[in-house]
């Protein structure tokens, strides 16, 4: 057990040794960090005592909700038996065995191989250089060029951070590295003007076609989306996008790729995003709900085309020492047994997550500055909009969305702000009655909200 501290002991160590990510340090320091101690079920504790409702699950990860002793358990036995070994030199365990049939039983036919690494970003960076191998073994090395988008998000390792099209992160390291190029995203409210949604899932879908022909096809080697954008606010493209974006794909011969490290492992009410979507990617990337966040642990699905590719290619000169790591990989393996057999992820689709979406399309509809109420299976968010009738934003798109979080927060509700996206990502376990509490906790912060933005003249 931790040693027993004082709030303040702890912030002034944390203070004085941690390094936070996607962190402004000083002023961190200058607050002080919530110190979190404990978590069950839906909740968390903090070391004031707090019980706070998690909207989040951790990081999008915590999909089977905290205090599963039974993970627990897997995991310490797993390490007293085989603690650590490598799969690099003619090698393998059965943990990872175990695991990585029991993926291909849950992903969709033709998944049938899968890469280990310890994280999303590492999941994405394993993927670009599958895809440049793939082309280099088609005697095609000149296809090297990947799409991304815009505000999407494909974690922060120089790769992923290059391949996302978050430009705060451009401007730090000089990036994004040769090779990468992006469209804009398919946020109908922002982009969609007289437009239908379905008629700007096409217009957008084609954003990627000219990029394509911009670029030269023989030059382009995949595109890569995450089916509904996460950390860019949750981002719900039109019905018509995806199939489209296929479709054109598909004509070009670029490979389609899923990034499922948000939308993987039930989050939409399917197993996988692309399935909820409706479009068939030739590789998909994993972590968060691979193993609930317990452990890390991230995946890539390899559908056949691209494995026979690499398989045809020998060496494949990629890896990570811990990729499939034994105690990371049995975690993993309870969790994904708990998804399938506890009936996790067919309830986000038969139940819960249709319940989520009435009562949080109800709760928020009803506010002046809330619009684009929006989600699938237990994902959801609005936008925080200065006039829904003309759908104008607010200036400095992020400040709002900081101010409301703040308020949720101090409420012991954790939701999050991507830019003035209001966004939630709770465990898929939660019930409908801490779908309630939520929701009647998150209304009367919202009421609280709009007396604050009157209050400082901002509407
Ligand atoms: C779609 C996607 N792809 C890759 C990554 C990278 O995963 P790792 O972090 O495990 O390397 C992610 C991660 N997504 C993520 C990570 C950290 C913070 C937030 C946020 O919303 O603030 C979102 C993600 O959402």
């Amino acid at each position: 057990m931790q040693k027993q501290r004082s709030t303040s002991q702890w912030r002034e160590m944390d203070a004085a040794h941690h390094l936070h990510p996607f962190t402004d340090t000083a002023s961190l320091n200058q607050a002080g960090a919530r110190v979190m101690t404990r978590g069950e079920g839906v909740y968390l504790w903090d070391s004031e005592g707090n019980k706070i409702m998690d909207g989040m699950a951790g990081l999008w990860c915590v999909n089977v909700g905290y205090g599963r002793k039974d993970f627990a358990e897997v995991a310490r036995r797993q390490m007293e038996e085989l603690p650590f070994y490598n799969t690099f030199f003619k090698t393998t365990h059965p943990a990872v065995i175990e695991l990585s049939s029991l993926l291909s039983e849950v992903t969709p036919a033709g998944f049938d191989h899968v890469f280990y690494t310890n994280s999303g970003s590492e999941s994405v960076d394993t993927m670009i250089r599958m895809v440049r191998r793939y082309w280099d073994v088609q005697g095609k090395p000149e296809k090297k060029t990947l799409i991304g988008r815009w505000n999407g998000y494909h974690g922060s390792t120089i790769g992923g951070a290059s391949l996302g099209g978050m430009k705060y992160m451009h401007e730090q390291g000089d990036l994004p590295i040769p090779g990468m190029a992006h469209i804009e995203q398919p946020w109908w409210y922002k982009h969609g003007k007289d437009m239908t949604p379905d008629e700007f899932g096409l217009v957008a879908a084609r954003w990627l076609e000219e990029k394509i022909l911009e670029i030269g096809a023989d030059k382009v080697a995949a595109f890569v989306g995450e089916p509904i954008q996460g950390a860019g606010g949750v981002i719900i493209p039109p019905a018509t996008y995806w199939p489209e974006i296929e479709r054109i794909c598909r004509k070009h011969d670029v490979l389609l790729v899923a990034d499922e490290v948000i939308c993987g492992f039930g989050r939409t009410g399917e197993w996988f995003g692309h399935q909820q979507l409706g479009f068939q990617p030739d590789i998909f990337t994993t972590a968060k709900g691979l193993s609930s966040g317990y452990l890390p642990i991230g995946a890539v699905f390899v559908g056949k085309r691209v494995a026979e590719g690499l398989i045809a290619g020998g060496d494949f000169n990629h890896g990570f020492t811990y990729s499939g790591h034994p105690v990371c990989a049995a975690v993993a393996h309870a969790n994904v047994v708990a998804l399938r057999d506890e009936g996790i992820v067919r309830r986000v689709k038969e139940d819960i997550g249709p319940y989520m979406q009435q009562r949080w399309r109800e709760t928020f509809s009803r506010f002046e500055h809330v619009d684009d109420v929006r989600g699938v299976g237990m994902i959801q968010a609005f936008t925080l909009v200065k006039n829904k009738a003309t759908r104008e934003l607010f200036p400095d798109f992020g400040e709002i969305g900081t101010l409301c979080r703040d308020i949720f927060f101090r409420n012991n509700l954790i939701m999050r702000a991507c830019g003035d996206h209001i966004v939630s990502a709770p465990p898929l376990v939660m019930t409908r009655a801490e779908v309630d509490e939520m929701l009647a906790l998150a209304s009367r912060c919202l009421e609280e909200f709009e007396q604050a933005l009157k209050a400082r003249s901002l509407v």
